[in-house]
């Protein structure tokens, strides 16, 4: 089941559409990592999944249920966001600000204590935020987040700022959260960062979704160059082919399997020997690259 679907949701600031029709799919209890450039428009996609941004266009369910002003307070209480990083107030302590978040949403002692601990904050509860690391005011954010036992939390960009080691700790986390069932999305800008701990990534260029899908159909779908290895690459050139010279033959760009067979009969059939045919391996950086056009840098 798809906790998020959204269908042709859209945002536009005056004549700018900075959201464009987008079709989201989040499986249940996956960590679906949200994916794209710096003003690609990934916040104010979450903030319309939380109702703190009004679409333009579009529709939204979750767990389910279409959005709307009857059911919108029910659902909200279901998901736990972190939106505007860090959040809480620096001059309390990390107790008095999960005290506040206690009472807005009526929950038990039980709930707090429960969320402090999986965040791993419990000895630092009486200190000042403003006394806490970026990695800990991430922590308590994503406490005040669990506490109200979410099946669904919605995270911008929690990584940001923190140190290789911070990282690996939301990471972990991260992955242990959706691993009890809670379904989580979260987003970044840095592929790095999301690849290692989502099993589903939705990949967002200008507003629009490039990509949605598992990281190996995301490999599927991108074409890496094809290396055709021959003693006599200038014969194969001589054919009119688009390729290059390479180390031991040629390299073309964009040949599917059906060019490469075609490809592979036309060297055959003009006496160029072939060796050997097989594609360039591609980190999911350069795959990446490949299907936005090397417009999308992340
Ligand atoms: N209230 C607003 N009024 C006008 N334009 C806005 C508003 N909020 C966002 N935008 C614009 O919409 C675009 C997408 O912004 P958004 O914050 O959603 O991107 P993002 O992918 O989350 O990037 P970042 O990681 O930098 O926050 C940006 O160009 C931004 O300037």
């Amino acid at each position: 089941m798809d906790i998020i679907t959204t269908r042709g949701l859209t945002k536009a600031y005056g004549s700018r559409t900075v959201v464009d029709s987008l079709d989201l799919r989040v499986p249940q209890g996956c960590v679906y990592g949200f994916l794209g450039p710096n003003g690609s428009g990934k916040s104010t996609t979450m903030k319309m999944l939380l109702s703190l941004v009004r679409p333009t266009r579009g529709e939204i369910s979750v767990f389910g249920r279409p959005m709307n002003r009857e059911t919108r307070p029910g659902l909200l209480r279901e998901i736990g966001s972190l939106i505007e990083a860090p959040p809480g107030y620096a001059h309390l302590t990390g107790r008095e600000n999960m005290a506040i978040v206690q009472r807005m949403l009526g929950l038990g002692d039980r709930q707090i204590a429960d969320a402090v601990a999986v965040v791993r904050l419990q000895e630092h509860m009486d200190k000042l935020v403003r006394a806490y690391s970026l990695g800990m005011k991430q922590r308590l954010g994503i406490a005040m987040a669990l506490a109200r036992e979410p099946r669904l939390l919605v995270l911008d960009e929690p990584t940001n700022g923190l140190d290789p080691a911070g990282i690996e700790e939301i990471r972990e986390l991260l992955v242990s959260l959706a691993g009890e069932g809670i379904t989580v999305m979260v987003s970044s800008h840095l592929l790095d960062e999301i690849d290692k701990m989502a099993s589903v990534l939705g990949i967002l260029g200008r507003g629009r979704l490039i990509f949605q899908g598992t990281r190996t159909e995301l490999f599927h779908r991108s074409l890496p160059d094809l290396l055709v290895d021959t003693p006599e690459p200038e014969r194969a050139l001589a054919l009119g082919i688009p390729a290059v010279r390479a180390d031991r033959g040629i390299r073309l760009s964009g040949f599917d399997d059906r060019d490469t067979a075609r490809l592979v009969r036309q060297l055959v059939e003009h006496d160029v020997p072939v060796h050997g045919v097989r594609r360039v391996q591609q980190s999911l950086e350069e795959v990446f690259m490949d299907l936005t056009g090397r417009e999308g840098l992340l």
